[in-house]
């Protein structure tokens, strides 16, 4: 197990740049971004958004290691990673005490050779603006719920950060995360979150921005950018709890955000009503059903895939609507250069890096396309 310099700690397998200066990783990043964009030209290379070194993420996702000294939290080599820098240090401490609680409780770590033991993961995630945070057990099976509940009114005694609490069950022997089943153990079942004053909500399964600095300027770049050519009509495609759509939002544009997982659009509807916005509406769909059924053209889409891209079908489509402006939040250059290649008709005005997980190969790009 290697060390790394920076932060005289073990090294976590996602952080492979960790050695490197933080002006050598940009140099890295931005060097791979401009040869996977030079050929389309792009018009206006924005200067490179930076993150903290140190603390600058909301989420931590723990290997629950089964040792005789009882249950480590980190990496499945039994290295701990309670300590790890890129939490800032309410989250460290509370890593600290969920691990005490644990191996007071006896509860066994899953040990993946033999298929033996109960836990398999601890996932924490913290929100930015209040503090409070979401703690979830993944389990093989429904065996230890009760030991958990039992013991679950001490360790918010010691941590009261924790608001949300859950138990995930993913029965399958593979490095799958998490499975379908949740259950909540404590009352409240989401997390508030304010990026730029406007509220979020982060929920178990729907995916959240891990870098909170960095995603909030992600999101005021992309509305300052549709305020720039304030669109009427604007459709937020992948929009998750609603990051965009609702940074985007103004007096008589209309918007229509599309994402496939429910507890997500809950949300990002929750945060319209709010912000008494009713001007945005929200569904649950995957993007290609709306793709195809959609009758509308829009005059501005923002699109923001996961790391595969939009695809070919996608592209199709977005070629056929025709809306005069797209911005695309990627974080895979790779995939978006492929996209970029599918949707000839746009050219790309400007283009800014996010360097939203630092310490990695990877970063976010937000890319500002207009119809040629
Ligand atoms: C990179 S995340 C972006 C979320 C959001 N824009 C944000 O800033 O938080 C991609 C989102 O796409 C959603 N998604 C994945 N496949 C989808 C599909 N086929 N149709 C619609 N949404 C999908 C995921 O659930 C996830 O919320």
């Amino acid at each position: 197990m290697s060390f790394c310099s920076y932060f005289d700690t073990h090294l976590c397998h996602s952080c492979r740049w960790i050695d490197y200066h933080y002006a050598e990783q940009l140099k890295l990043k931005s060097d791979q971004l401009h040869a996977l964009l030079n050929k389309y030209q792009p018009n206006g290379w924005q200067k490179p958004v930076t993150s903290q070194l140190k603390g600058f993420r909301n989420k931590a996702k723990m290997v629950a290691t089964p040792t005789p000294e009882g249950i480590v939290l980190g990496l499945s080599e039994e290295v701990s990673l309670i300590d790890c820098p890129l939490y800032d240090l309410s989250m460290q401490k509370v890593l600290h005490s969920v691990q005490e609680w644990l191996r007071e409780l006896g509860i066994k770590g899953y040990d993946i050779k033999l298929r033996k033991g109960e836990l398999k993961y601890v996932l924490l995630t913290r929100s930015k603006s209040n503090g409070t945070m979401m703690l979830r057990f993944v389990l093989r099976s429904h065996g230890i719920i009760a030991r958990l509940e039992g013991g679950l009114e001490e360790l918010i005694k010691r941590s009261p950060e924790l608001k949300v609490v859950t138990v995930n069950i993913q029965p399958v022997h593979m490095a799958i995360l998490e499975g379908d089943e949740e259950i909540f153990l404590s009352e409240q079942r989401r997390l508030e979150e304010r990026f730029n004053g406007i509220p979020l909500y982060i929920r178990p399964k729907s995916f959240f921005q891990t870098n909170p600095d960095v995603a909030e300027k992600l999101y005021r770049t992309a509305s300052e950018w549709i305020d720039e050519i304030k669109p009427s009509r604007l459709w937020d495609l992948f929009c998750g709890v609603g990051g965009f759509a609702l940074h985007c939002s103004a007096p008589e544009r209309e918007i229509i955000g599309i994402e496939i997982e429910p507890e997500a659009i809950e949300c990002a509807r929750d945060s319209a009503a709010q912000l008494e916005m009713t001007n945005l509406r929200f569904e649950s769909l995957d993007a290609a059903s709306f793709g195809a059924n959609s009758g509308e053209k829009p005059d501005a889409v923002i699109v923001n895939p996961p790391r595969r891209g939009l695809g070919e079908q996608l592209c199709k489509w977005l070629e056929k609507v025709s809306a005069e402006h797209l911005i695309y939040s990627s974080c895979n250059a790779v995939t978006l250069a492929k996209d970029l290649e599918r949707l000839g008709s746009y050219e790309i005005q400007k283009v800014q890096l996010f360097d939203m997980f630092p310490h990695t190969e990877h970063y976010e790009v937000l890319v500002f396309l207009k119809k040629r």
